[in-house]
């Protein structure tokens, strides 16, 4: 099947998640997601990458439906359509999120200590999050469980471990077994990977990527690492402040990046070989209390023009499956050193 042949079994519109604040009676708001709008297809892997404090994370909570105040939806709409029926998260029950929760949509939090209670064994924490959703008990629970385990080359003692007692590779394939065990339509993983060595890394993203081939699910992660989004992402988002700069089939966001932003991250990438100084992006990314007019990329941009720092550009189609919301996209060239970064095929 083609891309585009898939459906859609994610639909995000013209999304918009603030944090809103009251300091001893001021008000302040971070526009945190600022009017992202993208689809995801079934079966696909979807990476996401930005600064840090772009609004990663926020988005991803959205779509995960663990949306907490501060952080509010406060428009555009977030609908999955899973085989058991439709949902739109931003205004589904708790009871219609908890319906979907683990068996339709799973969430692999930032930091895999923060999922895991430290005075629970695992295999309570597995009863706690997978024993309603599969609807099985006693040994025909344990049975499934220990078989999934085994998948992620993890023995059937870590059920009677405590969190401590395991190593970091160890822990975060336990969490990736707990987001996975129900075989759930849609993972939304945050940093999966951040925090272990590289030679588990490689591990734990294989397992990703082989988890969601044989399921057949959609896949969306954050991770500003971009040799990870080369080697397991189908199409890559970029956002910057708030909102959704670039997306498209990973190797053109590598090789032909439109959006001047992704040609700096691109280019960013180490090279096998290459020991040439790379072009550091001077500046910092805006405060989104206080975000500049125009396009928010203006103020670091050396494309700049006055449009730019008027108008906001939209999100435009400039080949199949890629869009960039930039007004100078055609002059965008990939940087110095950017073609073949490590890890994606020519
Ligand atoms: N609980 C909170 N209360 C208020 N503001 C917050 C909160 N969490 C995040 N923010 C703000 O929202 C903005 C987006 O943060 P977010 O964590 O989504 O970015 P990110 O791209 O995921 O960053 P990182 O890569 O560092 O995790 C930032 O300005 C951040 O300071």
């Amino acid at each position: 099947m083609t891309r585009d042949s898939k459906p859609d079994l994610l639909k995000v519109e013209g999304l918009k998640a603030y944090y809103q604040m009251n300091y001893y009676g001021v008000e302040r708001e971070v526009r945190a997601v600022d009017g992202i709008s993208m689809n995801i297809k079934r079966g696909e892997v979807y990476g996401i990458a930005g600064e840090s404090s772009s609004g990663k994370t926020s988005f991803i909570k959205v779509l995960a439906a663990a949306i907490r105040p501060p952080l509010r939806v406060v428009e555009g709409t977030v609908k999955y359509e899973f085989k058991n029926g439709p949902i739109e998260v931003t205004t589904a029950s708790p009871a219609q999120i908890e319906e979907v929760r683990w068996k339709h949509l799973s969430y692999i939090m930032q930091g895999s200590m923060s999922v895991l209670n430290p005075v629970r064994r695992i295999g309570k924490t597995f009863k706690d999050f997978a024993q309603r959703p599969l609807g099985l008990t006693g040994a025909a629970f344990e049975d499934r469980v220990i078989k999934h385990l085994a998948r992620l080359k993890l023995p059937p003692e870590v059920l009677r471990a405590y969190p401590h007692e395991l190593s970091g590779g160890m822990r975060q394939r336990v969490t990736i077994g707990l987001a996975t065990v129900c075989h759930p339509e849609f993972i939304i993983a945050d940093e999966p990977t951040t925090a272990l060595d590289v030679v588990v890394q490689k591990e734990v993203l294989s397992l990703i990527r082989d988890i969601q081939k044989e399921m057949d699910s959609s896949v969306v992660f954050v991770t500003h690492d971009m040799s990870v989004h080369a080697n397991i992402a189908d199409r890559v988002g970029i956002i910057y402040a708030g909102r959704l700069v670039e997306e498209g089939p990973t190797k053109q966001m590598f090789f032909t990046p439109k959006h001047p932003y992704t040609a700096h991250l691109v280019a960013s990438l180490p090279r096998i070989g290459d020991t040439t100084q790379r072009p550091a992006l001077e500046g910092r990314p805006p405060n989104l209390a206080d975000p500049p007019q125009g396009c928010r990329f203006h103020p670091r941009c050396p494309l700049a023009v006055d449009k730019c720092r008027q108008e906001v550009p939209p999100l435009e189609t400039v080949a199949q499956d890629h869009r960039t919301a930039c007004w100078r996209w055609q002059d965008v060239k990939p940087l110095v050193g950017s073609a073949h970064p490590a890890g994606v095929m020519a």
